[in-house]
């Protein structure tokens, strides 16, 4: 062994005289640093999303099974791989990539995280096959695990961010489209749908996929309207389908169990038979008859007040609302709305969603038919 292998950083160059290492112990020793690492990365990273399960979405169940992960990480992390740490000395330390200095959303926050305990699990798999064959074995059992939490929590994300949202922007065609919606979500608007029923489908593409970036990044639910490939193409959070579009059993079959189904309905029946056949939330309109829907009827404030009382998922007055009359919609008992010109056509959609989002939530009433929560 040369003086310099004996260089050791945490004693700052002092030379100690340790016991040469033989090759065999030297990759010994090289694998405990790889595992200790790795066990300290996956823990750390579940940790993370265990907060979110925790706090951000008050989920005891998603909480304990990570809780779980990590103390079965702990199990594994036994005092000789503990033993083999030199931080000081590990070049890694400083390697940071700007992506891990801001995050945009929760959702990039937590599919970071998830990445890293995968990654992580699968390198301890790999190397505890050096080491102890049964932790590879187990390391690879929850790497599974770990995948089937992510695709339920990212899922449950959108629902959750659902949930919260009390006002929903449908876009109408416009040269200030990405402009208005920007402002809007400044706003702290939560839900957008892009709407075009005339656009050439390239036109369509493009505008989606600028309105799915903008929105998340502002951590802001995508949906699209009527064209379930199109939400497909720009990896939208979902689709909004009305009674004459595709039916939603076909279209949660098109988009799996985590992509949110929206429907309009005009009556009771038209709910329930979203709810029965699994919508996300139902549109309840049009509240007042409308330009946006020239020759729709309106289905009325007695509809808003039989969706207050029935309706056992999140759902949206819409149709006419406006910052005048959004009060008697609220106090027919809609928690949530949604409007197209309003917001499209404010000269400040910030305010003017600032203004609807106070109203919502200030006079929000007790959600009765709300099993939802
Ligand atoms: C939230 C919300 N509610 C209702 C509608 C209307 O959908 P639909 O009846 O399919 O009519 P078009 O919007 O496609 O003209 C909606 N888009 N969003
Ligand atoms: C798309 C739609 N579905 C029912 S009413 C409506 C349009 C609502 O538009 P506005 O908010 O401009 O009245
Ligand atoms: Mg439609």
């Amino acid at each position: 062994m040369k003086e310099a292998d004996c260089y050791d950083k945490s004693t700052n160059g002092v030379v100690v005289m340790v016991e040469p290492y033989s090759q065999t112990e030297q990759i010994q020793q090289v694998v405990y640093r790889i595992l200790d690492a790795n066990l300290d990365r996956a823990r750390e990273g579940l940790r993370i999303i265990e907060e979110w399960c925790r706090f951000g979405l008050n989920n005891a169940q998603l909480a304990a099974q990570c809780k779980k992960e990590r103390q079965e990480i702990a199990h594994w992390h036994t005092a000789e791989l503990r033993a083999a740490r030199n931080t000081p000395g590990d070049p890694g330390t400083d390697l940071t990539h700007p992506q891990e200095e801001q995050r945009t959303s929760i959702k990039s926050l937590l599919q970071a995280n998830f990445c890293r305990v995968q990654e992580a699990l699968r390198v301890l798999e790999e190397y505890s096959k050096l080491y102890n064959p049964n932790m590879g074995k187990a390391c690879k059992q929850m790497r599974y695990r770990i995948y089937t939490l992510e695709s339920t929590l990212m899922g449950r994300h959108r629902q959750q961010l659902l949930l919260r949202s009390r006002l929903y922007l449908v876009t109408s065609p416009g040269d200030k489209l990405l402009e208005t919606v920007e402002a809007a979500l400044k706003g702290g608007l939560t839900l957008v749908q892009y709407r075009d029923k005339t656009a050439d489908d390239t036109v369509r593409l493009q505008q989606a996929k600028k309105l799915r970036q903008l929105c998340h990044d502002y951590g802001a639910i995508f949906l699209v309207n009527d064209r379930l490939d199109l939400a497909l193409a720009v990896d939208a959070d979902g689709v909004h389908l009305g009674q004459q579009d595709l039916p939603i059993a076909i279209a949660r079959e098109l988009l799996g169990p985590h992509r949110l189904i929206g429907r309009s309905t005009t009556k009771a029946a038209e709910m329930q038979a979203a709810i029965a056949e699994g919508a996300d939330y139902v549109g309840v309109g049009p509240v007042y008859e409308t330009p946006t829907k020239e020759g729709k009827a309106a289905a009325g404030l007695e509809y808003v007040s039989y969706a207050a009382k029935n309706c056992s998922i999140p759902w949206f007055a819409i149709g006419g609302i406006d910052p005048n009359n959004v009060n008697e919609v609220i106090d027919a008992g809609a928690n949530r709305v949604a409007v197209v010109r309003s917001l499209m056509q404010a000269e400040q959609p910030t305010l003017v969603t600032q203004f609807f989002l106070s109203q919502l939530i200030s006079r929000m009433k007790p959600e009765l038919g709300m099993s939802y929560v």
